[in-house]
């Protein structure tokens, strides 16, 4: 029989080493044993202290029965210039029992969709910075750890000071408190995290980052992650979120998958704010034709047959492509493409859910 995830981890727990074992001090990260293959990453002290307790823990994992080859490996340390800064992306800590408020912050909204690539992050940048530009006090998380984009729609890259090594201090652009995780991650680090590491980055991001550095925040906007994953989950029964707005595009298959979002929300007990149909329709730039390209009114139908709020349809414009992917997003301008965005900040005042 092959050997268990459980069994390496009391092997690695039996291992005695100065500062105590590797599993109670969390320097164990992104197990796997399968089929007598077992690896995991060493990550959480200095290198040298890793490097130097490595051969006793590979031994002690190769002892076990069903074990065949045994891989530990140990990342690299940050970039020169970067200081150590806080661990990200260890197990989540014990929270209290049931949701929690997030310090310096009033309301909170998640914007989620059923699939990739439908726009959700270019929603909740320009939609905080809408908000912002309507005097509100706005802070924007990028949650979408495999895939953070709000760095590169925000235009800021620096990686966020620590000056104690825990508290986290969130960057500033275009009038919004702004943090990704994106910006605190080495390269390729995310890709190899499993659910618990996911949910203790989050819960970080949530609880470490100064959310009030520049002042208390009327609203937190959560770019989530496409689909019905971990994050979600804990994002919803951890954190007090006052709602949750919802992506899609007009296509079919989005639609459908927009739903089995929705479905999560509702399960979770988490309020639906509204749907937003983005790249409803395509204005030709040169001609003024508007086209359908991926069909349109689906979103709308689907929020009147579910008796949920439709918050808008935002059209397919190069220039919000183009604004976006030059840090500046559209909404900060008084190009017509940002308009949709004003109107559905107006709204979400209006009924005084920021
Ligand atoms: N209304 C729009 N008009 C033109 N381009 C758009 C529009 N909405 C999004 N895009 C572009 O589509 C691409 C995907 O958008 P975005 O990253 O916001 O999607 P997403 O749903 O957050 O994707 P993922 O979660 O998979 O990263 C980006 O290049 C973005 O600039």
């Amino acid at each position: 029989m092959s050997v268990t995830k459980e069994q390496v981890l009391e092997a690695l727990k039996a291992v005695s080493l100065p500062g105590g074992d590797p599993v109670t001090r969390d320097l164990v990260r992104a197990l796997a044993a399968e089929s007598g293959v077992v690896r995991f990453i060493l990550e959480g002290a200095p290198e040298s202290e890793l490097t130097a307790m490595r051969p006793a823990l590979e031994a002690a994992v190769r002892a076990l029965p069903g074990v065949e080859t045994v891989t530990v490996m140990i990342p690299a340390g940050p970039p020169k210039g970067m200081g150590s800064g806080p661990q990200i992306g260890g197990h989540p800590k014990p929270q209290p029992a049931g949701p929690q408020p997030v310090p310096g912050v009033r309301h909170i909204i998640a914007v989620g969709s059923g699939k990739g690539g439908v726009g959700k992050s270019t929603v909740s940048s320009n939609l905080a910075v809408a908000l912002a530009r309507e005097g509100k006090r706005v802070g924007l998380l990028d949650a979408d750890i495999y895939g953070p984009s709000q760095p590169r729609m925000m235009g800021t890259y620096q990686r966020p000071a620590s000056p104690d090594g825990h508290t986290i201090l969130p960057l500033r652009a275009h009038g919004v408190t702004l943090m990704s995780i994106g910006l605190m991650l080495k390269e390729d680090e995310a890709v190899i995290w499993r659910g618990p590491m996911l949910m203790g980055a989050l819960q970080q991001m949530l609880g470490q980052v100064r959310w009030d550095e520049y002042g208390p925040l009327d609203v937190l906007i959560i770019d989530l992650p496409p689909g019905t994953g971990d994050i979600q989950l804990s994002l919803c029964q951890k954190t007090q979120l006052d709602g949750a707005i919802i992506v899609s595009t007009p296509q079919d298959v989005a639609l459908l998958d927009a739903k089995k979002a929705l479905d999560m929300f509702r399960r979770l007990g988490t309020p639906i704010m509204g749907l937003i149909e983005n790249m409803s329709t395509y204005v030709c730039p040169n001609c003024g034709h508007e086209e359908h390209l991926f069909g349109h009114g689906g979103v709308e139908a689907e929020a009147a047959r579910l008796g949920l709020p439709y918050l808008g349809a935002l059209p397919l414009a190069l220039d919000v492509r183009v604004a976006g992917d030059a840090g500046n997003p559209i909404a900060t301008t008084d190009s017509p493409a940002a308009e949709p965005y004003r109107k559905i900040a107006q709204e979400l005042i209006a009924v005084r859910v920021v």
